[in-house]
């Protein structure tokens, strides 16, 4: 990351896999109450922001499928101006938002609420706003689900509708993920009628106790995602030959832990060419925390 008086180059926006991912029952607002844990991943988007001289916000990137109004950077970035406006009754100068985006979309890895996350920690810092890491996250919170664990930058596990969070050590490991070229809407797979809503609670303390190899519990939204895009079920059922092979978040991303770096080339080397897959290495931390004044 370059860090200038006016611009804040190379941010990343790491993507997160969901180690297990269970819905125990559904709130009155339709909204549903999970535990999960989440893992941060070393691959991810990488944006950059430089101030302006008016006080637009703009997303100088193309980002087909996703106009700029209702791009998650712009609204965390609005989201942000406007709380700065309402502390200090003077509204910072506009930013332009460049990004390299690399993370599928509806993917299940996170990725627009990690542009999101990584928009709030930047912004805070280059106009020196000062909102604490759990101000972020609250403001965070009514965008996306995810916004405030990828805030909160450690591996977590998440209570909630993901919003009450936990640190905890988790398997240090690398990770193959296939996306399988669908896109998976989220409130398509958590509306089913055929969704199961009653899995009982777990307590977790410590995750790394639990093994890499077997997968800890389930991921209650497989079931519906696979019954409804059959890609999804393809490529669990391919890379399940390789290890425990389980969807991320609502899908469509399917993925296994392998030890080491080399593992993961080796059965990169045979997935087949119909899907992207990819290599990632857990990270224990987000790349973000601990590089801003704010002490995020
Ligand atoms: C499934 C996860 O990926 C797990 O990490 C996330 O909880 C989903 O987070 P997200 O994509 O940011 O989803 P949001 O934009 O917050 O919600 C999309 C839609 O999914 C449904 N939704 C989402 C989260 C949740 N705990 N219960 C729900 O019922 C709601 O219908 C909501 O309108
Ligand atoms: N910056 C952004 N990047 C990606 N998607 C965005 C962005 N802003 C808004 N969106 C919208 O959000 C939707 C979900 O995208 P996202 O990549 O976050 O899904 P996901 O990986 O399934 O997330 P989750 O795991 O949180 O469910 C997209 O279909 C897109 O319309």
């Amino acid at each position: 990351m370059t860090e200038l008086n006016t611009a804040l180059k190379n941010c990343p926006a790491p993507a997160k896999l969901n180690l297990f991912l269970h819905v125990n029952g559904r709130r009155a607002d339709g909204y549903h109450l999970l535990q999960t844990v989440f893992q941060l991943i070393d691959h991810g988007d990488m944006l950059h922001f430089t101030l302006r001289d008016d006080t637009a916000l703009r997303r100088v990137t193309d980002l087909p499928g996703v106009p700029e109004e209702s791009d998650l950077i712009i609204r965390a970035a609005r989201l942000l101006q406007a709380e700065v406006l309402r502390r200090t009754g003077a509204l910072p100068r506009g930013v332009n938002i460049e990004i390299d985006k690399i993370l599928p979309m509806g993917g299940g890895v996170g990725g627009g609420s990690s542009d999101a996350a990584t928009t709030l920690m930047a912004l805070n810092q280059l106009w020196n706003a000062g909102l604490s890491k759990q101000e972020l996250m609250a403001l965070g919170l009514p965008l996306g689900a995810d916004i405030p664990f990828f805030i909160f930058g450690e591996t977590a596990f998440a209570e909630g509708v993901g919003e009450a969070l936990q640190a905890v050590s988790a398997p240090e490991c690398w990770y193959v993920v296939i996306e399988p070229g669908v896109m998976v809407p989220t409130a398509a797979i958590f509306g089913s009628e055929h969704l199961t809503r009653d899995t009982p609670l777990v307590n977790i303390t410590d995750f790394s106790s639990h093994s890499r190899t077997s997968g800890f519990g389930k991921n209650d939204l497989q079931q519906v995602a696979t019954k409804l895009f059959p890609p999804v079920a393809e490529a669990v059922e391919w890379l399940g030959a390789y290890g425990d092979a389980r969807m991320t978040g609502s899908g469509a991303c399917v993925f296994s832990a392998v030890a080491t770096e080399a593992d993961a080339d080796a059965v990169l080397a045979k997935v087949p060419a119909q899907w992207t897959a990819w290599k990632a290495k857990a990270l224990k931390q987000h790349p973000l925390i601990g590089k801003f004044s704010a002490k995020l």
